[in-house]
């Protein structure tokens, strides 16, 4: 299994088999049925261009208020159990880390993009994140610790992880873009990544 080094963002490359893939596929609809995505908005009003949702105890979400972890669904509804699927990758990639709290679904549909930023809501940076992607391929972007300075730029495809952890767990990163049709995994088409966090 080929993984390659972008600025200590540790890229895995074709982690999930395609049977894996469309197994996982199966477990975030399901996750998707009963907490269904929403586009959050920001502290500003805009609505972000990525759907939105959540598995674990938390989930990550957003509006005028603000972003925060909160144990429940927009709806009031708790968000879905994390899928033993996803769970697998967690402790395969992150052996002796803590257990993921929050699994945060994005869904990518055409023209979807996520600006550069770093994951820093979170309590323990001790503990990585952990993405996972399915779906159309993706332009990944990696920076710096600090605002500003070079960046580097990879594809993820379907079935690749990435690990964001050690001295590079504020990095920031973020999506450029998503070449539409470029996967057939999910029918519906566009993207969905999921990252794993420990949110406490
Ligand atoms: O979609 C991706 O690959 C990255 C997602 C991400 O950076 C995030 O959800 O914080
Ligand atoms: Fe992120």
């Amino acid at each position: 299994m080929a993984m390659i080094d972008v600025r200590g963002v540790e890229i895995r490359a074709g982690v999930l088999s395609r049977p894996e893939q469309e197994a996982m596929l199966r477990d975030v609809l399901a996750v998707q049925a009963a907490a269904p995505p929403f586009h959050p908005v920001t502290r500003w009003g805009k609505a972000m261009s990525v759907a939105m949702t959540s598995a674990g105890r938390f989930g990550w979400v957003s509006d005028r208020r603000g972003y925060r972890y909160e144990p429940r669904h927009p709806s009031g509804v708790p968000w879905p159990p994390i899928p033993d699927s996803v769970l697998a990758v967690w402790r395969a990639v992150a052996p002796g880390m803590r257990e993921p709290e929050c699994c945060l679904v994005n869904l990518y549909r055409a023209g979807a993009r996520m600006g550069l930023h770093q994951d820093r809501d979170e309590a323990d940076l001790s503990q990585p994140v952990v993405s996972i992607s399915l779906g159309d391929e993706a332009l990944f972007r990696v920076g710096n610790l600090e605002r500003g300075g070079t960046t580097e730029s990879v594809w993820l495809r379907s079935g690749d992880v990435a690990v964001i952890g050690g001295a590079a767990r504020l990095i920031h990163h973020g999506i450029d873009r998503v070449r539409d049709g470029s996967s057939d995994l999910i029918p519906s088409g566009g993207r969905i990544n999921l990252t794993l966090r420990v949110v406490t």
